[in-house]
């Protein structure tokens, strides 16, 4: 038998009191993708980070082809053919695709080959791997499933034979995850070993050939895909039996709540994003909106949140928001009654460099509940009311005096979560709740969701995932370039001709 592309011997790596990695082992054949899962916090990305010289382990070893290689920092991991594709890229926006990738792989930009010679090269490995770039276009200018691509050629343009990808499909359209899979097989038919870092169990069943399961910073068991299932999978996770399906009993709509009629919105540079858009949901009623991310979802909440002018109509129990005005804001929309989980967490959901008690409270702070007087919030009540949130939605470490960066992604959204959830809001804007989160959170996030539907309040869902859009919608609406293309019972409609929608296909093509 060969030796192993990846060979990891006991490797631990403690951050203040958190143990992230404790004494783990692991072995990866070349010309294999091994899947690495596990809880969020459990270890998986602090254990990729130590291998590709991010960070320096407390113990252990790493051989690479069975030789003991030192790996401090990540040019080193470059040297021993190591390349990651990060959850949040780390491209140089301004620059060019060509740019990018011919930045760093020499010793200094200055000495980098000629930009011509990295063109050709460019071409060539994109042809082979099939991974359409325009060698031209600027970062910021690009999507990011061209962005992926680009860190990809960029690892292989520095001879990578080992390739980590960190929750490579959060962020891409389900076209753009089929595409990046038949990428990885290929890479893996030329011999190249790849670990992927996934939440998606399907992902996990469809494409790896090992998986390893992480819990709590160890390493719990490694299995053959071939011999295991999703529902074993989830158990070894998170050490009990995981609902796949969400349980739920039909919904008993009752008064409206939200009413939107004409909604329209044109962005900057003058194009529409929501074109006419029409809908009404109830309290006691989840209305989920399925679509390709970029079809005017995101500008849907973002109107209903306050965040994004919009001409049109929009009534929350009856009352018109003001659309344009000093009253659009997120403020004003708390006071309306609504809550909002919004889909980018780093960006509007917290203040990363905020402890997680000043997080939870984040947008509620003046709430009289809050304020030991007129002039100060009241702390110590603040601190215990988080750490009791904390342990409900299992946020680990429970530390809520832990800046919101020192938490792992997964657990950064279950704050988002507790505190917009627990206003107990009237309408509960919810997007993408579930992004980066492990299976056992999403069990409980969306035994939340449904319960807070069963004590009558109305929940508006945006996800990509279509999954948890059939699986927790009362109903179904779907969007396709700013517009609502049709509403479906969930239970009268499948993945395909939800697709077809999604799509812009209508008519008898989706009946
Ligand atoms: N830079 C850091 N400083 C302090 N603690 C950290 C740091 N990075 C990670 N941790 C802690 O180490 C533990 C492991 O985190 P890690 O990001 O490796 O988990 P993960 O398995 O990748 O989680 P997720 O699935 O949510 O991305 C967590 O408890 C986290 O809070």
């Amino acid at each position: 038998m060969s030796q192993p592309a990846i060979e990891l011997q006991g490797i631990s790596k403690a951050f203040g009191p958190v143990q992230a990695n404790k004494d783990i082992s692991i072995r990866v054949m070349p010309g294999t993708i091994h899947g690495i899962i596990g809880e969020n916090g459990a270890g998986k990305s602090t254990l990729m980070s130590i291998l590709y010289g991010f960070y320096k382990a407390d113990a252990g070893e790493i051989f690479i082809s069975g030789k003991k290689t030192a790996i401090p920092d990540s040019q080193a991991a470059i040297s021993a053919g190591i390349g990651m594709v990060f959850q949040h890229f780390k491209l140089v926006e301004n620059f060019t695709v060509l740019e990018n990738i011919v930045l760093g792989a020499e010793s200094g930009a200055f000495l980098a080959p000629s930009l011509r010679k990295a063109r050709a090269e460019l071409a060539e490995l994109a042809a082979e791997y099939e991974l359409n770039v325009d060698p031209d276009a600027v970062i910021e200018e690009i999507g990011v499933g061209m962005q992926q691509r680009v860190e990809i050629l960029k690892a292989l343009y520095r001879r990578a034979n080992i390739l980590i990808l960190d929750e490579p499909t959060g962020v891409l359209t389900p076209t753009e995850a089929d595409q990046l899979f038949r990428i990885l097989g290929r890479l893996r038919e030329e011999g190249k070993t790849i670990i992927l870092i996934t939440h998606k169990l399907r992902e996990i069943m469809d494409i790896t050939d090992t998986v390893s399961v992480m819990r709590r910073g160890e390493m719990t068991a490694t299995v053959k895909t071939s011999q295991t299932s999703p529902e074993n999978l989830a158990e070894l996770m998170v050490g009990r039996k995981v609902l796949l399906r969400v349980d739920k009993t039909p919904a008993q709509p009752k008064h409206q709540v939200l009413e939107i009629s004409g909604l329209n919105v044109v962005d900057d540079a003058g194009v529409a994003r929501l074109k006419d858009v029409s809908l009404s949901l109830c309290a006691g009623e989840i209305l989920g909106i399925a679509g390709v991310a970029g079809n005017g979802q995101s500008e849907l909440l973002e109107v209903l949140g306050g965040y994004q002018t919009a001409t049109g109509s929009v009534k929350v129990n009856g009352a018109a928001l003001d659309l344009t005005g000093a009253d659009s804001d997120g403020q004003s929309r708390r006071a309306n009654g609504i809550a909002h989980v919004p889909e980018d967490r780093q960006r509007e959901g917290l203040i990363m460099d905020f402890m997680a008690w000043e997080n939870a409270v984040f947008g509620y702070h003046r709430d009289p509940a809050h304020q030991a007087n007129r002039f100060f919030m009241d702390n110590a009540a603040i601190k215990a009311e988080t750490a009791a949130k904390m342990q409900r939605f299992d946020v680990r470490p429970h530390n809520p005096n832990l800046t919101a960066q020192n938490f792992s992604g997964g657990n950064q959204q279950k704050i988002v979560l507790a505190r917009e959830i627990e206003r107990n809001p009237d309408l509960l804007l919810i997007g993408q709740p579930t992004r980066g989160v492990d299976i056992g959170a999403i069990e409980f996030i969306h035994q939340q969701i449904v319960a807070l539907r069963d004590q009558g309040k109305a929940i508006l869902l945006v996800s990509v995932e279509l999954d948890e859009i059939l699986s927790l919608s009362d109903r179904i609406a779907v969007m396709f370039d700013g517009q609502i293309m049709g509403e479906r019972d969930p239970a009268d409609t499948n993945e395909k001709e939800l697709g077809l929608l999604m799509a812009g296909v209508t008519g008898e093509a989706s009946a």
